[in-house]
């Protein structure tokens, strides 16, 4: 698997994210500065990782969306390359369009940095078939605009294309109401693109793939692009 991450000044993820791309996915990644004008050849797999780029000034992502490197992830993503944002990340390819809606500040209005209970939503995806539909996964969060928000027609476009990735949800695996950190709409954690290759979602699962961070979760998801990118 070929991959790269790319950096902008404030990202502060990206070393957390080569670790899982090395220890699970058995992939060096590059590292690509937001102000490439191009990508390495042959990608399989982007990683657009966390942090504060520009320090979440004007709006968290808005301005890293503009940069030089997020057109050639954006001409990457129409040729099919899978793009995975993982939090900041995720704000960033949502305000470049790559998904729709938006991340908005919590509804606490105060950082959340803990951890969360996913349910698996969908196993249609390169990023979850080796998971089980409903499957509940321990991934922590830490952000403060993480409020997913998109008008009904997109959520109710969303659910009828299985396209929700992720929702938070009780220890048990409940999806009634309450267990979302920051106010989520339809309690969503994270998003599929059309042609399920883009992955937005706030929890980080690169901090949940070894027993010392207390859960190894987030494993499954590098294991799924293993096997769906390599077979
Ligand atoms: N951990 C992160 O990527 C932080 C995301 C973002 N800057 C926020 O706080 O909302």
């Amino acid at each position: 698997m070929k991959s790269a991450i790319v950096i902008f000044p404030g990202t502060n993820r990206e070393h957390d994210a080569a670790a899982a791309l090395r220890q699970i996915c058995g992939s060096e990644p590059q590292f690509v500065w937001h102000g490439e004008t191009e990508l390495p050849q042959g990608l399989d797999l982007i990683i657009v990782p966390g942090g504060f780029s520009y320090g979440d000034y004007l709006r968290s992502g808005a301005m890293a969306a503009q940069s030089p490197v997020m057109r050639e992830v954006k001409a990457a993503a129409e040729k099919g390359v899978h793009v995975l944002g993982i939090c900041n990340g995720f704000q960033i390819v949502t305000e470049a369009g790559l998904l729709p809606g938006a991340l908005m500040r919590n509804d606490t209005l105060k950082f959340v940095c803990r951890d969360v209970f996913l349910s698996v939503g969908t196993t249609n995806s390169p990023y979850t078939a080796a998971l089980k539909s409903g499957q509940v996964l321990q991934v922590p969060v830490a952000h403060h605009d993480g409020n997913y928000f998109a008008d009904d027609a997109t959520l109710d476009k969303l659910e009828a294309e299985d396209r929700i990735a992720f929702r938070y949800c009780s220890p048990d695996g409940d999806l009634e109401d309450g267990w979302s950190p920051n106010g989520s709409q339809r309690d969503i954690a994270g998003i599929l693109s059309e042609n399920r290759r883009v992955l937005g979602l706030m929890p980080h699962p690169e901090n949940a793939i070894d027993p010392l961070f207390g859960s190894t979760d987030g494993a499954g998801l590098f294991r799924s692009l293993v096997q769906s990118i390599a077979g």
